[in-house]
């Protein structure tokens, strides 16, 4: 039996850093969203007992460093599973773009193997390990609309946004998420109104939540790569309702009410970024 699983794309509605732990990690605050941009992964059940990962990207590794390889291995060991897996992965999310891919395939690997292998663990559980793999990982096992608090692990879900467009934008660069926390000066910030971006959610308000929408790290991705306060500038200037950069960057989003306005910014966008996207979001 082969079994697919989505693994969708998550954008950030708020980010907030509360402070350096000892750990190295940054405590945080973040409102993330699932929007309809998604990966495909297929998992093959193997004879041998083995992980096998295979895709066709320059950027990804098919190896022991693929999170979703790692999302195996860390299932098997914990659960004691002898069986091996094919693990076929249709990348659609753009890599280092702040939209989460990689803990995305990862989450729908663990999602994946408990059906798989037919193990019935409960959700919790499978969120609880997959913060091993990376902070980002519990909250896409979850794949709703939550706000993640410690170092992104520890989820409690929101309603999810009023129904609008999201338009996306990546300039042709990779960002590094452990490059943008080391460089975040925790003296020169502005943090983000997360119970307004909540009570926004509450109260379906979607112009309370594009007028409250915020993330600490976009001004550190900008200063080192200006080309993203002009993206930002055009989604801004074309029309969005709402506008940030998601996560560590270096993507922006625009979001809007009506379909055809946001045709029209996609299209506009298009000439001026390599990488222009439409989607809706599923939260
Ligand atoms: C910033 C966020 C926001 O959603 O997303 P992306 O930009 O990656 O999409 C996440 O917190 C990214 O989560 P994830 O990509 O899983 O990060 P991890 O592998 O756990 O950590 C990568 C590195 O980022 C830094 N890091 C990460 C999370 C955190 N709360 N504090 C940190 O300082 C650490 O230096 C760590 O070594
Ligand atoms: N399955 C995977 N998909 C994407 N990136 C992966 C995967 N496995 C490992 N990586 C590595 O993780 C890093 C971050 O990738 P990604 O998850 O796309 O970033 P972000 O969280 O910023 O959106 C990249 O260096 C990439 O090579």
């Amino acid at each position: 039996m082969v079994l697919f699983e989505r693994a969708p794309a998550k954008i950030n509605l708020s980010l907030d850093i509360l402070g350096k732990r000892d750990d190295g990690y940054h405590e945080v605050e973040m409102i993330m969203t699932t929007i309809d941009l998604s990966d495909r992964i297929e998992l093959h059940p193997l004879d041998q007992d083995r992980i096998d990962v295979s895709l066709e990207s320059r950027y990804v590794p098919n190896d022991e460093r693929n999170l979703a390889f790692k999302a195996a291995q860390i299932f098997k060991t914990m659960y004691n599973i002898e069986k091996g897996v094919h693990i076929k992965i249709e990348k659609s999310i753009p890599v280092s773009a702040g939209l989460g891919g990689g803990s995305s395939d990862a989450a729908a690997v663990l999602r994946g193997l408990n059906r798989l292998w037919s193990m019935n663990i409960p959700t919790e559980e499978l969120a609880a390990l997959g913060a091993h793999i990376g902070s980002d990982v519990p909250f896409c096992v979850h794949n709703s609309t939550a706000i993640a608090k410690g170092r992104g692990e520890r989820i409690e879900k929101l309603p999810s946004p009023p129904s609008c467009w999201v338009i996306l934008a990546k300039p042709n660069i990779g960002v590094s998420t452990r490059t943008i926390f080391q460089r975040f000066d925790m003296s020169c910030i502005t943090h983000p109104s997360t119970s307004e971006i909540i009570s926004a959610l509450e109260e379906k308000n979607f112009i309370k939540l594009c007028n409250n929408l915020g993330n600490v790290l976009e001004s550190v991705t900008i200063k080192l790569h200006p080309e993203v306060q002009q993206i930002k500038d055009r989604m801004k200037y074309a029309g969005s309702a709402g506008v940030l950069m998601s996560g560590s960057g270096p993507t922006i989003y625009g979001l809007v009410q009506h379909e055809n306005k946001a045709r029209r910014i996609y299209n506009g966008l298009r000439g001026f970024c390599e990488e222009v996207y439409i989607v809706r979001i599923l939260g």
